[in-house]
């Protein structure tokens, strides 16, 4: 699968943005924002694209914090491996609506819905509700939900990898 990224928009009263997925990878599940790299794109462009046409909010490139990079792998699902770089989004412009992929819905920060979500998510996102900015690996088992293995790290500062857009 190719590159892709992930925001999580937090108001001022620490409560994040999740969207509930209509469709496609991942579908039914509450997570953030995001999707696939598309050709001659950067990480921020994609992950700004993607925010705005998942959730209808507009934010700039500058006002992404990156706090993750993560590699998700599926053990007997190669091509379903992919790396995310994980975006915390403190300000933009717009209110969030429904959209043809994702319906968003506001949840305090102790009540994330972590049974519909993905099964790493309850590891490593309340990492980044520590302020802490992680690199990480997450194996996926067959059955593409259970957790094999995860690992991760924690990292002083995080850049985007020029050689991981080319595809
Ligand atoms: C496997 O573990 C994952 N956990 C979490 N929390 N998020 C994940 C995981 N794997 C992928 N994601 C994220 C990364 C992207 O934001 C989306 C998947 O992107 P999608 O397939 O929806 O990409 P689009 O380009 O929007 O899709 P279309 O091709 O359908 O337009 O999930």
């Amino acid at each position: 699968m190719r590159p892709t990224t992930l925001c999580f928009p937090i108001n001022a009263a620490g409560e994040f943005l999740l969207g509930r997925k209509k469709r496609g990878f991942g579908v039914a599940k509450w997570n953030g924002f995001g999707g696939k790299l598309e050709a001659g794109e950067t990480f921020r462009q994609c992950a700004v694209r993607e925010l705005r046409e998942e959730s209808g909010l507009v934010a700039k490139e500058a006002d992404l914090e990156l706090v993750a990079f993560l590699d998700f792998r599926f053990d007997t699902h190669a091509e379903l491996d992919h790396i995310g770089y994980v975006y915390l989004v403190h300000t933009w412009q717009g209110t969030p609506a429904p959209t043809e992929e994702m319906e968003p819905r506001w949840f305090s920060a102790a009540t994330l819905p972590y049974e519909d979500m993905w099964s790493g998510d309850r590891l490593w996102i309340p990492m980044l509700q520590a302020r802490r900015k992680i690199s990480g690996t997450i194996v996926f088992a067959a059955d593409k939900e259970s957790l094999k293995y995860t690992e991760f790290t924690d990292v002083a500062d995080l850049t985007e990898s020029d050689s991981l857009t080319a595809f």
